[in-house]
């Protein structure tokens, strides 16, 4: 039975795309792959069959199986979607089933384990070509960046994994899996370690930081609705990319030397060290006065951001608080003391890390307002406890990461999502149509 659309490629008319793991990513992979045309074989754990035979019943494209042993004999090319920490087991389990010839890769956010699974315990005459789309399930493929690894396979089978995959729309990045691991760390691990701790601050001092009007305007808006996407997804997304990567320990750490050290400066009073060290940094990272690393354009505007408060919009002729940016200036330091510059890394960028980005540029590069945050950070109290515990919540990522205690990192992030928890359906709405609207924004 010829299976694919009129656009097949030759000899690949009967190709069968296996998918072991059905969860978020999984489904958005069966859904776009199915409509372009592809055949399916899809499972998870076994007690969730019937209720994925339900739920794809209507999609004569997608067969739910009972196992991945039965996927991995059927399939062509099977990519695993589990938990990271999963990878080992799971390839352990079903590998050795995997059809002769057939092409293996995987989705996790972080290849190393990944990686080492497959060459422990998958057949030798198996190609390995693994993938990552580096942007949540609810995020239009089209246009984000989808990382492509050419482990061990033949050119032939490359592109039979290349030509599945157009359908969605992404843009191919080419990379070896520590490449991915090393760009990744920087991107995603950081940035997430960030919004992770501005929860933990929040939650530790009892508040809803967009009731109330010290969290008012763009830059606040991105801080609140991304850390409570975050705050809205699985733990294990989240722990098994900051703890299973190897390369991401290192800047995690740095991410809580530098808010610790650039908040005793601003508790200890120390103005002319503190404008130092942020002006330095900032020279490092995005360069010299008159030859700037950032574009002409900046990456986001603030009037864009403003619309998207979850709390009541201030009247137009209230200026918002102004805020000492924490979060923002250890951000800088963290990538200047380990010589990151943040725009290398666009073509494998997430939209969270653009967005973090540029609204760190914004700080940095709008006239004034460095000025304005050392000086708030000096003379003002007004943030000074939530810094604290910002302070305290980084420190604590970063030793729960780099003990590798995943249980601790679980429970962590769960006390904190069940505090959050009953804003999450409004700041999901608020938050996708603002990553939408920068979207769009990008596009212009
Ligand atoms: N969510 C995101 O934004 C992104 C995630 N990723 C990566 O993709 C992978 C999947 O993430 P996501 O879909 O969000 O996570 P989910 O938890 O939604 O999906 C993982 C699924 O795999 C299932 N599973 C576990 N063990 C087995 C097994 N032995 N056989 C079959 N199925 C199994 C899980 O079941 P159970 O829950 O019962 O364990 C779960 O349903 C992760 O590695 C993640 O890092 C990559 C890009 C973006
Ligand atoms: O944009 C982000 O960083 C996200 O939070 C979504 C996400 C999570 C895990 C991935 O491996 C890729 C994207």
């Amino acid at each position: 039975m010829a299976s694919a659309t009129p656009q097949t490629p030759p000899g690949m008319e009967d190709f069968v795309v296996g998918l072991i793991g059905m969860g978020d990513m999984g489904k958005m992979y069966a859904r776009n792959l199915s409509s372009a045309g592809w055949r399916i074989m899809a499972c998870d754990r076994e007690e969730k069959h019937d209720e994925l035979v339900k739920e794809f019943a209507g999609n004569n494209k997608v067969e739910i199986l009972r196992n991945g042993h039965l996927v991995s004999r059927a399939s062509n090319y099977i990519v695993y979607s589990v938990e990271a920490a999963a990878i080992g087991r799971v390839v352990a389990q079903f590998g050795p089933s995997t059809r002769l010839g057939a092409i293996v890769g995987g989705q996790t956010s972080c290849k190393d384990p990944e990686i080492k699974a497959f060459e422990e315990y998958l057949p030798p005459d198996v190609d390995i070509v693994s993938c990552h789309s580096l942007h949540g399930p609810n995020v239009d493929s089209k246009g984000q960046p989808l990382v492509l690894i050419k482990h061990r396979a033949s050119d032939e089978s490359f592109a039979k994994v290349e030509n599945v995959l157009r359908c969605l729309g992404s843009t191919h990045v080419y990379l070896t899996a520590k490449e991915h691991d090393r760009i990744t760390a920087d991107t995603q691990a950081v940035t997430h370690a960030a919004f992770l701790s501005m929860g933990k601050a929040w939650h530790a001092n009892k508040q809803f930081p967009w009731e109330g009007g010290r969290y008012v305007g763009g830059i606040e808006n991105v801080k609140i609705n991304l850390m409570l996407r975050i705050y809205a997804q699985k733990w294990h997304v989240y722990a098994g990319l900051a703890i299973l990567n190897p390369e991401a320990h290192k800047q995690i750490n740095q991410f809580a030397k530098s808010t610790t050290e650039l908040y005793y400066l601003m508790l200890e009073g120390r103005a002319d060290e503190l404008r130092e060290r942020v002006y330095a940094a900032k020279e490092k990272v995005f360069g010299a006065e008159g030859s700037p690393k950032w574009a002409s354009r900046p990456l986001l505007r603030e009037d864009v951001l403003d619309r998207f408060s979850l709390g009541q919009r201030p009247p137009e002729d209230s200026p918002p608080l102004p805020n000492n940016h924490l979060s923002l200036l250890a951000m800088v330091d963290c990538w200047s003391a380990l010589g990151i510059v943040p725009y290398d890394h666009m073509i494998c960028s997430t939209p969270l890390f653009r967005l973090w980005l540029g609204v760190t540029e914004h700080l940095f590069r709008t006239p004034g307002l460095l000025d304005e945050c050392l000086r708030v950070g000096i003379h003002d109290n007004t943030f000074r406890r939530d810094d604290l515990q910002f302070t305290i919540a980084a420190c604590g990522w970063a030793e729960c990461v780099s003990l590798r205690q995943f249980e601790t990192w679980r429970e962590r992030f769960a006390v904190t999502q069940k505090f959050f928890e009953p804003r999450f359906s409004r700041a999901m709405e608020v938050g996708n149509a603002m990553i939408k609207a920068v979207l769009e924004s990008e596009k212009n």
